[in-house]
């Protein structure tokens, strides 16, 4: 996901707005534990003998504070939480758990109990464990969970595993990027993977509702920063590592440690590794967990690299990709069955992320349904597959299609890998078709992938709209500039004919691509997926490139997909 760049602060000592997005979510039944046993945990000083109070919620920001929580005041990268000790007092906090210099600055204003250890970050997702009832030995009321992490997919194979689990006949939760789901309202994500406290309120929420499974999105920040601490998966899956988040981790090294921290006892049951990419290979070999291998690269399909002879053994294998319509269709090889899969999204990226979805359900259903045989197990999964078609499902921004006739596509793709996939996988096969692209380059963010992603669309489209992605505080022109001065040096170098334009509003340069396509050409208007507001110097300007694209579509007399249905 994109960094998030502004967070909202409330003055200090101010009683914060009322709620609102995930603070909502909290359980009815949890189990007071009292400060004590909090103080035990954390390795905490600071408590008087003679206090009895108990806790019954936690959280680490004072906007989400309910009566009776604690605090925990963490140290960040822009404030130190303390600072808001006097607004989660004024919600109604009966504690505060904070380091030593929390402690210190608390002291002075702030009456309430306040208890210091030397990492609260640490001990935050066991405490929220103990009060919401959701530490791994107790089960979680039935509630199966899926993680999927990796650079790429984890999008798409949660909103896969979901629609599968739903069709499988399952009610079902979700955690990730785009929204949470735990009932009947989506809530709209600030994270990818929430705060640890947060995750364990939306687990308990899950266990309340009686869901019978959750797939839920697990960044590398998330493992970094101790969101999922407490949380043991039923079933990991790995999608794929390429670069990124180096700032973060330091090297590719680093980044590949953090991610394998989930392939252990202390997150994971059991994981299904996607072995197409080195790094996979490595995750499959260090995981201290059984782990089945999953390949999708077969040689020759969909432009993969092609399999090395030496992993052909793989548990799962994808064979036989073929395209069908814009999606593709496939088979899953593995643990004695053959299914039939087909995805109406693009790409053969997202084959992967179907086999992905589907090994990890059949794994899930083959270890821990001792009442199927094998058969039934694979005879349930080609029934849910056949009738319901869970892959091709609206992933709101994941190449989301638009319209048909010309195919029209909203996707993410936001540097230049995304985006040189995304532009191929959109061609069609219709001999004299063109690909026509809409994109930007977000401001204040590495310059020097701008030229990269121009080439890449003077090389890959057939015609390129230069506009703007999210400014933030600069210079629109400069950004757009780079990104032309690349894509003309490519037209220019290879001897294009590509068609380049700028346009300095986003709305008028999808316009433009509905204007210029004829029925047998693809649109493709990259970079914000499912965001719904332009971020120009500090303001939220409302823009769903979805939105654009459908009335532009209409205007001209275009088919449009899923009108209903588009949700951001
Ligand atoms: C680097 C990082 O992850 N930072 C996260 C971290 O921010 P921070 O430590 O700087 O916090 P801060 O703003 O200094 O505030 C300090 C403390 O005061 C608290 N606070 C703050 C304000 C207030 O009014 N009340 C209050 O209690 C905060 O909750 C925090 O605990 O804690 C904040 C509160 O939860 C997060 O919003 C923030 O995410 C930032 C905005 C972010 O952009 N994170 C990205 C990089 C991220 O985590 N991305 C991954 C996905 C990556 C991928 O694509 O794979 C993700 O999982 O989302
Ligand atoms: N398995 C994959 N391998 C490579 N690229 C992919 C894969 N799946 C999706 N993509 C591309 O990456 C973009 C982001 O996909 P998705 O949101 O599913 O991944 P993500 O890991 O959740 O990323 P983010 O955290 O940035 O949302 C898509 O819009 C698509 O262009």
């Amino acid at each position: 996901m994109k960094d998030i760049h502004h967070v909202e602060q409330p003055p200090s000592g101010q009683a914060p707005a009322p709620l609102r997005g995930i603070a909502t979510m909290r359980p009815t039944h949890v189990n007071p534990v009292t400060l004590k046993r909090v103080a035990a945990i954390a390795g905490a000083r600071g408590l008087a003998a003679s206090v009895e109070q108990t806790v019954r919620g936690v959280t680490s920001d004072s906007r989400s504070v309910v009566p009776g929580d604690l605090y925990i005041a963490l140290p960040g990268a822009h404030v130190h939480g303390h600072q808001f000790g006097a607004a989660a007092a004024t919600a109604g906090a009966v504690a505060i758990l904070t380091d030593d210099a929390g402690a210190q600055a608390l002291a002075k204003h702030v009456d309430l109990p306040v208890l210091s250890c030397p990492d609260p970050r640490g001990v935050a997702g066991e405490i929220a464990a103990l009060v919401y009832g959701t530490a791994a030995n107790t089960g979680l009321g039935g509630v199966e969970l899926f993680a999927v992490t990796g650079t790429n997919g984890k999008t798409t194979t949660t909103y896969f595993l979901n629609s599968l689990l739903r069709a499988l006949g399952n009610s079902t939760g979700l955690i990730g990027t785009i929204e949470i789901l735990a009932g009947d309202e989506p809530i709209p994500s600030k994270l990818t993977t929430p705060e640890s406290t947060d995750v364990h309120a939306l687990l308990a929420v899950m266990a309340e509702r009686g869901l019978d499974a959750a797939s839920m999105e697990v960044s590398s920040h998330a493992l970094a920063f101790g969101r999922v601490d407490g949380v043991v998966f039923d079933v990991a899956g790995f999608t794929n590592l390429t670069q990124d988040h180096l700032d973060l981790h330091g090297d590719m090294e680093a980044y590949f440690a953090t991610k394998a921290e989930l392939f252990t006892p202390a997150h994971s049951r059991a994981a299904v590794v996607t072995i197409d990419d080195l790094w996979g290979r490595e995750m499959a070999a260090k995981a201290t967990i059984p782990v089945s291998t999953l390949l999708t690269a077969e040689k020759g399909a969909m432009g993969s690299p092609g399999a090395t002879p030496e992993f052909s053994g793989a548990d799962w294998k994808v064979r036989g990709t073929r395209r069908q319509g814009i999606g593709s269709a496939f088979e899953l090889h593995g643990r004695g069955m053959v299914l039939r899969v087909q995805t109406g999204l693009p790409g053969g990226f997202n084959v992967s992320n179907a086999a992905l979805a589907l090994a990890m359900v059949a794994d899930a259903l083959l270890d821990n349904t001792p009442t199927l045989d094998d058969a039934q197990v694979a005879a349930r999964l080609q029934d849910a597959l056949d009738r319901d078609d869970p892959f091709t499902v609206d992933v709101p921004g994941r190449m989301q299609l638009v319209g048909t006739a010309p195919v029209a596509v909203v996707d993410f793709a936001h540097n230049p890998d995304a985006l040189e996939r995304a532009l191929d996988a959109v061609r069609s096969p219709v001999e004299g078709s063109r690909v026509i692209v809409v994109f930007g380059a977000t401001g204040e963010r590495d310059q020097s992938k701008r030229p990269i992603m121009g080439a890449i669309a003077a090389l890959h489209a057939d015609v390129v709209l230069v506009t703007d992605d999210d400014p933030h505080d600069e210079d629109p022109a400069a950004i757009r500039a780079g990104v032309l001065a690349g894509a003309l040096e490519a037209r220019e170098r290879n001897g294009l004919s590509t068609v380049i334009e700028e346009s300095t509003s986003r709305a008028k340069a999808i316009g433009r691509a509905v204007e210029l396509a004829g029925a047998a050409d693809t649109i493709l208007v990259a970079g914000r997926g499912h965001e719904i507001f332009q971020e120009v110097r500090g303001v939220n300007i409302s823009l769903d490139d979805r939105v654009e694209l459908r009335a532009a579509l209409a205007h001209h007399g275009f088919p449009v997909t899923n009108a209903g249905t588009i949700r951001s």
